[in-house]
């Protein structure tokens, strides 16, 4: 059996800082759950629509349930136009990650959630329209085209792919882009996750708890990562490049992007799923170089340092391979994790005392004030 990550020290590590029936990480030998289910199993059985009823409705959905609820988020994925007029205003080179924030919050600003009693509907519409704030402000900024945010997709995953190619997806990507989803959805108190639940202890509303996570999640060093993947892999040209390039950065003390973990200790179970995929899509496009270097940087890094790639690293190449612009890849991260988030906000509600934990003081001793003409 896995041993448990020895946990102590800074950054809050091995503290816990509340109670969830949402999920476990790095738990003795079962890796990952969501509710109980093994995330290995949801990413080779389920749809992701599924995952996302057991995270914010408590159990997976019946076959009605599950068709009742996939049409309620179908109807769901038109953007207001007031919306579509303040994407339109978001320059070309602004991060995506910060259009999600202001889709996000100006969303919040049209259909505000006036009672919390309305939580999962206000979820569920922001479940269906994220992928079209991302899609309408890309296409509008990089190709000046005002895109039909409806889809008969079936899928979050077919629909965002044909909101961003403009065409009908591949039966393997919707298929991938399902995987992805699943394995993004939750992750119990991860950064964002942790966030989203503070905003919540204040009793403030669903919107800013998410735009609060969506913030929390774009930096590098958590959902920021796969983007600063996918910047490293392509600077190598071959497997031996990228040997050389990362004893190179691991000599020089640099992070390498999608290694490492706050909790699991040998490795992520959701790696190996994602990584799988990666290599489908890889001789499906009939790659030579990406993959290759992918694998050399996961070796060097076990063989030089014990790390190992985390749900991101793959996620870098998997995403290129179906022609997904690097920037958008955070992005795809907010419309998974927004399900977690939900849920543990709704976790945070049922059973709420405001999070405010104490700070040790290292600061200087007391002194008398001293009027500004004599300092
Ligand atoms: C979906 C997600 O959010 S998964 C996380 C995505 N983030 C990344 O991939 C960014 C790169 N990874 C990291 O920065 C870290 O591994 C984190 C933030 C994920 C976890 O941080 P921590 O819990 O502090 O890591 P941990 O305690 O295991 O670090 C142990 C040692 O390994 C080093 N280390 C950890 N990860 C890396 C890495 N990716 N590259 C180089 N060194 C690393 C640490 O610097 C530390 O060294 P030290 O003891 O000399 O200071
Ligand atoms: O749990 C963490 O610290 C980061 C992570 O893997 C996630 O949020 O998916």
């Amino acid at each position: 059996m896995a041993e448990a990550k020895v946990l102590s020290g800074a950054g809050l590590r091995g503290q816990v800082a509340g109670q969830t029936a949402l999920s476990t990480v790095g738990m003795e030998g079962a890796g990952l759950t969501y509710r109980g289910y093994d995330v290995r199993e949801l990413a080779a059985e389920a749809r992701f629509e599924e995952v996302a009823y057991l995270l914010l409705y408590g159990e997976l959905p019946t076959k009605t349930e599950l068709a009742a609820y996939m049409g309620k988020l179908q109807k769901l994925r038109d953007l207001p136009q007031a919306l579509k007029e303040v994407l339109e205003r978001i320059p070309a080179d602004a991060h995506p990650m910060d259009v999600m924030r202001t889709g996000c919050s100006f969303l919040g600003n049209l259909e505000p959630e006036l009672d919390f009693d309305r939580q999962r509907d206000v979820t569920d519409r922001m479940l269906a329209a994220f992928p079209a704030i991302m899609c309408y402000w890309y296409r509008f900024s990089h190709d000046g085209k005002r895109i039909n945010c409806v889809t008969d997709e079936e899928s979050i995953g077919g629909h965002f792919l044909h909101l961003l190619h403009d065409k009908t997806p591949s039966e393997l990507h919707v298929k991938v882009m399902n995987v992805s989803l699943i394995l993004y959805a939750e992750h119990e108190f991860n950064a964002s996750t942790f966030t989203a639940r503070v905003c919540a202890s204040t009793l403030s509303d669903l919107y800013s708890c998410i735009t609060a996570a969506i913030g929390s999640l774009r930096g590098p060093l958590h959902g920021g990562a796969n983007e600063a993947a996918m910047e490293m892999i392509e600077r190598f040209g071959s497997a031996q490049e990228a040997v050389e390039g990362t004893l190179g950065m691991l000599a020089r003390k640099d992070k390498i992007m999608g290694f490492g973990h706050a909790i699991y200790k040998d490795s992520d179970p959701r790696n190996e799923v994602i990584k799988g995929w990666s290599k489908k899509l890889a001789d499906e496009v009939g790659d030579t170089v990406l993959f290759p270097v992918s694998e050399a940087i996961d070796k060097t890094m076990w063989e030089q340092k014990k790390l190992f790639p985390n749900a991101d690293f793959y996620h870098a190449s998997a995403y290129h391979f179906m022609g997904i612009p690097t920037k958008l890849f955070t992005p795809i991260f907010v419309c998974s994790r927004l399900t977690g988030w939900a849920a543990h906000v709704y976790e945070q509600r049922a059973n709420n005392r405001i999070i405010r934990p104490s700070a040790e003081y290292i600061g200087v001793e007391q002194r008398k004030f001293v009027p500004i003409e004599r300092r």
